[in-house]
């Protein structure tokens, strides 16, 4: 008898803590109220990187899964169909968190309102070209872009340039649009992270996700300096340095860091195009840790205006490891730099200050 009514007890404990359960998740889809749209620029979005970034960012890669975006595309009139081809097939993925869509060869109303730009839109290096030889293409371009973002874009909109040479672009899209603060405009090097991290992870067979804190110091080109310094890897008794696991400095040392400088002319080699799934996923994590930040005891590498750390001079965008919070990266400091990381740092600050002098004598 006891049982029973043991039994009758339960049952309608759980009935009622099921019925509650119900009216608390209906009045929380009531409460929870969707973000405001953040509106996303790509220039170039009719180019290989375009079609592969737009998705992401429709699905969230970018901003959070969480987060409605509304896409502006720019691109050129040659393009505008293909442009208008991309446009069509966002409609068609119907995705949930996508809010509007621009699709426009016009500069000015693909910046006007935008929250954040990824700036992909130039002439790609082809296969045995030097990153320097389309120089004079792109400088020109990102100079009249410069100013069309700083008089139409959100004024707290933060920029990221992708296309080559990549660093200088940034440098030259900052001089001409003095009124965005220079901490809002930076240039991708993370994909050269994630290739390290890649590497390592291949060569001792574990987890890219359990690599971390590589650095990439200086220019996104076969001079950047691919250092596993201060790396580590999570292992069943915690976080090991790379060097250690590794045990070979002689591969750490030289294929390693050529490997990973030459891999965007190998993929061009392999493809007869330039990267493009990994590069716009090495956009969509360069934003989403600047907007959302990046995990406790983690950087990442982002190419930004030097403050002078490291003792590289100021005035240029250069790649330094970063720690992200609440929408602002900071330059990590204090880390040891040995003699062979120094020389390797000086050098792609030389090639980068070249650059400079070359991009303003282009722009002449
Ligand atoms: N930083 C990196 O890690 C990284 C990695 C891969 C590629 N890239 C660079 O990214 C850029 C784009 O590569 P891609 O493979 O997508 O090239 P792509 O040629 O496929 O696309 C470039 C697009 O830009 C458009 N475009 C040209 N001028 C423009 C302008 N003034 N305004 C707007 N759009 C313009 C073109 O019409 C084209 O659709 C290249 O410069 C490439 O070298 C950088
Ligand atoms: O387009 C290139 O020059 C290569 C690209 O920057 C890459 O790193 O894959």
């Amino acid at each position: 008898m006891d049982h029973i009514v043991l039994l009758q007890k339960v049952s309608v404990a759980l009935f009622i803590f099921a019925l509650l359960w119900k009216i608390v998740k209906h009045m929380w889809s009531f409460l929870n109220v969707e973000k405001e749209p953040v509106t996303v620029l790509v220039t170039g979005a009719a180019g290989q990187i375009g079609y592969a970034i737009v998705p992401m960012i429709a699905r969230g890669a970018m901003l959070g899964a969480d987060q409605p975006v509304i896409l502006h595309m720019l691109d050129i009139e040659p393009a505008a169909e293909a442009l208008k081809g991309v446009r069509m097939e966002l409609i068609d993925a119907a995705f949930p968190l996508l809010k509007g869509v621009v699709a426009t060869t016009d500069a000015v109303e693909a910046c006007t309102g935008v929250n954040i730009a990824v700036m992909v839109g130039g002439f790609p290096r082809k296969e045995g070209m030097e990153r320097k030889d389309v120089m004079s293409k792109n400088v020109s371009i990102y100079k009249a872009q410069a100013s069309a973002l700083e008089k139409h874009a959100a004024s707290d909109c933060k920029v990221l340039v992708v296309a080559n040479p990549a660093n200088t672009n940034a440098l030259i899209l900052k001089e001409f649009a003095p009124s965005i603060p220079e901490k809002n405009i930076t240039c991708l090097t993370r994909l050269d992270h994630n290739r390290a991290l890649g590497q390592i992870s291949e060569r001792i067979n574990v987890y890219v996700s359990d690599v971390k804190n590589v650095i990439i110091w200086g220019n996104h080109s076969s001079t950047q300096y691919p250092d596993v310094n201060h790396a580590t890897v999570k292992t069943c008794s915690g976080d090991k340095p790379v060097r250690e696991l590794i045990a070979d400095d002689q591969w750490l040392n030289n294929e390693f860091i050529t490997t990973v400088q030459q891999r965007g002319a190998a993929i061009i080699k392999a493809r007869k195009l330039s990267s493009a799934l990994s590069a716009a996923s090495a956009a969509c994590d360069h934003v989403r840790d600047w907007v959302l930040g990046t995990p406790k005891g983690t950087w990442v590498s982002m190419g930004v205006y030097s403050d002078g750390s490291y003792g590289i001079q100021p005035g240029l965008i250069y790649s330094f490891p970063v720690n992200c919070e609440k929408g602002n990266w900071s330059i990590v400091q204090g880390l040891k730099i040995d003699e062979f990381s120094r020389k390797k740092m000086d050098a792609t600050a030389t090639e980068l200050m070249e650059e400079k002098s070359l991009a303003y004598s282009c722009l002449n």
